[in-house]
């Protein structure tokens, strides 16, 4: 590999590569043992991304979702100016599901699902300066050396992906107020690529989760144009002393007002 490259290509490169290996983990171990495989995946793509941003970026910072406390909590993360926020695989869960029923593939052989992703983002002084999503087993990877172009919105109703195992309490509510359908997928990469290609026009998440599991997503959404924001309109901050960010609202620019109006009520 290249040392001298800029961060957006490297961010997208990392990305698709630990992806493809990803990809190559479940094909060699199969879905029979989902947490062997789920550990694998977390493990190897863990790895793969620490040895290349230590290689490449040796001065800047890494948190990762599968670094141990120790790493996590070290303090010279928030003293840094440059600290690469990645999640090696995010929906470890949907990674490690066979796809069901009618959703398998035509020719018999049961096939994995495409609701997951590999997070890199670069926050710089204050900002996300760079990020990249790869969906591998949908063959793209969305990223800010090229952010993807947002579909244009029709008026009428639209469609809110939310998570498939631990949707915001409120959600059904907001629904039914802002005349939408909900959506459940895999993934907070995956659903916020899903408003950035049209498959969705919304991702509402309340309730827990950290800044890995957004700040790629978040800081390719920002550079495409989308809303991205807490549910309460204010701003989504990262590389803060607690990776806590519990809550997220993305959506095509049309509807941000209207859907944190909704929240705000649901609120009250
Ligand atoms: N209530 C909660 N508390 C903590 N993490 C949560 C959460 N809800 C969702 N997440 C995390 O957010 C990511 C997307 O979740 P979902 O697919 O349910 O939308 C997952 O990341 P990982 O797969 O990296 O663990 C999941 O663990
Ligand atoms: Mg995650």
């Amino acid at each position: 590999m290249m040392t001298i490259r800029d961060d957006h290509a490297l961010a997208a490169d990392l990305a698709t590569e630990a992806g493809e290996r990803l990809l190559r983990i479940r094909e060699r171990l199969g879905f029979d043992d989902s947490r062997a495989l789920r550990d694998e995946g977390d493990r190897a793509s863990h790895v793969f991304l620490m040895e290349a941003l230590g290689r490449l970026r040796p001065s800047d910072s890494i948190l990762s979702e599968e670094a141990t406390r120790e790493e996590r909590l070290d303090p010279r993360r928030l003293s840094a100016d440059r600290v690469w926020i990645v999640d090696p695989l995010d929906g470890t869960r949907e990674f490690s599901e066979r796809r069901a029923g009618q959703d398998a593939a035509v020719d018999g052989t049961p096939e994995g699902r495409s609701d997951w992703a590999v997070h890199v983002a670069l926050w710089e002084r204050g900002r996300l300066a760079a990020g990249a999503v790869a969906l591998p087993a949908q063959g793209r990877t969305l990223s800010t050396a090229e952010p993807p172009t947002l579909p244009a919105f029709d008026k009428g109703r639209f469609r809110i992906a939310v998570s498939r195992s631990r949707p915001p309490e409120f959600v059904q509510k907001l629904a039914y107020l802002v005349g939408a359908d909900l959506v459940p997928i895999g993934s907070a990469g995956a659903k916020i690529a899903a408003v950035l290609t049209g498959d969705v026009e919304a991702y509402v998440h309340a309730g827990g989760q950290y800044e890995w599991d957004s700040a790629a997503p978040a800081a390719v959404a920002l550079a495409a144009g989308a809303h991205a924001s807490r549910i309460d309109g204010s701003e989504l901050t990262y590389n803060q002393a607690d990776p806590s960010l519990p809550d997220i609202l993305v959506s095509l620019p049309e509807l941000a007002t209207s859907l944190l109006a909704g929240i705000r009520d649901l609120h009250r």
